[in-house]
């Protein structure tokens, strides 16, 4: 966890305003950001989603927190910490911009945050397949959501850790409830778990839900929210998404050349280096199949998130004349 003191510098520094980042917006870029510009940032999503006060989090408590979450994630080419704060920072514009913050409480919000940031600790740069197909220590602890069991055991880890517990100041039940919200979010963020789920939102969406108060609609609503966030990379302008994808395919080209090295396995293509001349039509259908339904339902009923549907809609049409 972070050192006493990066935790001083960082709680000592004035924290930039939310315009400054651009936090609010959907086109939201992280490229020109310091990695301390990305800790301020973070902070300064807590601190106008009024959850410092809120939640009586000491402040270098908090400080501690998001640069031990920062040092838990590995340099590998997408899965690493700048994706973990694009994927909050699309939570963040979602609940300001996207105005779905009336459906949340402020332990939501804080819980959907959280979730954001820890989502994918740890990561590795290879996926649940590849856990189990090398029978990884992580598939033999964990033979579902192998990935995601990992990731939200690495931010109770944290959140166990000396003087890094932003919710200590919590009632029992707050941190129960909290923690169940951090879960939830976290393991949805298994696409099999999307896929698994996405017909029953639908079908609420379709009969025209307006309130999401129950447990289960709301664990369904964070849900399709987390996984709206996750993939939101493929809704930014065509230069940075089309950038953003060369980095999820080499990850993907990686995770192949393990598999042919250790595995002596023939990659799928999507992990295959030999056959990227294939991403655009890959891209198409990864966005045919999961992005366009999930952000078509979803700004059904937060219409003011249509933005992430257009985006989207619009990469597909530059993947699409590239696949021709
Ligand atoms: C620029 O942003 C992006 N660019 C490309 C992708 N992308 N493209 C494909 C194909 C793809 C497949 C999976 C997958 O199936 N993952 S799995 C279950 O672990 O095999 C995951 C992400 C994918 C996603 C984003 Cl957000
Ligand atoms: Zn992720």
């Amino acid at each position: 966890t972070a050192s006493n003191d990066d935790t001083a510098r960082l709680s000592e520094e004035a924290i930039p305003s939310a315009e400054h980042f651009n936090l609010y917006s959907f086109t939201f870029v992280d490229f020109e950001l310091s990695d301390e510009d990305t800790c301020r940032a973070t902070i300064r999503m807590f601190l106008q989603c009024n959850l410092v006060k809120q939640f009586q989090i000491p402040y270098q408590v908090l400080c501690r927190w998001v640069l031990s979450v920062k040092k838990n994630y590995r340099p590998v080419k997408y899965h690493n910490w700048r994706h973990a704060l694009n994927v909050a920072q699309t939570m963040f514009a979602m609940l300001k911009t996207g105005k779905m913050e009336r459906f949340m409480t402020d332990l939501e919000i804080l819980g959907l945050l959280v979730a954001c940031l820890c989502h994918d600790l740890d990561h590795r740069g290879t996926n649940n397949a590849f856990q189990a197909k090398t029978e990884s220590p992580l598939a033999i602890l964990y033979s579902t959501s192998t990935m995601e069991h990992h990731h939200f055991d690495q931010c109770v880890m944290i959140l166990n850790s000396e003087g890094n517990n932003i919710f200590e100041a919590m009632s029992t039940n707050d941190y129960r409830a909290v923690m169940r919200t951090v879960e939830n979010a976290i393991l949805s963020t298994d696409l099999a778990m999307y896929f698994k789920k996405k017909d029953s939102f639908k079908e609420l969406v379709d009969n025209g839900e307006f309130d999401w108060q129950s447990e289960s609609k709301k664990d369904l609503l964070c849900g399709m929210m987390m996984t709206a966030c996750d993939v939101s990379a493929i809704a930014k302008p065509w230069e940075i998404q089309h950038k953003m994808a060369k980095l999820v395919a080499d990850e993907f080209f990686d995770q192949g050349d393990l598999e042919r090295m250790q595995l002596n396995q023939q990659p799928v293509a999507m992990m295959d280096r030999e056959r990227k001349d294939e991403l655009p039509q890959m891209q198409v259908g990864f966005i045919d199949v999961i992005c366009l339904p999930l952000y078509k339902t979803l700004a059904d009923t937060f219409p003011w998130i249509q933005p992430l549907y257009d985006g989207c809609a619009s990469n597909r049409s530059h993947w699409q004349d590239l696949a021709e």
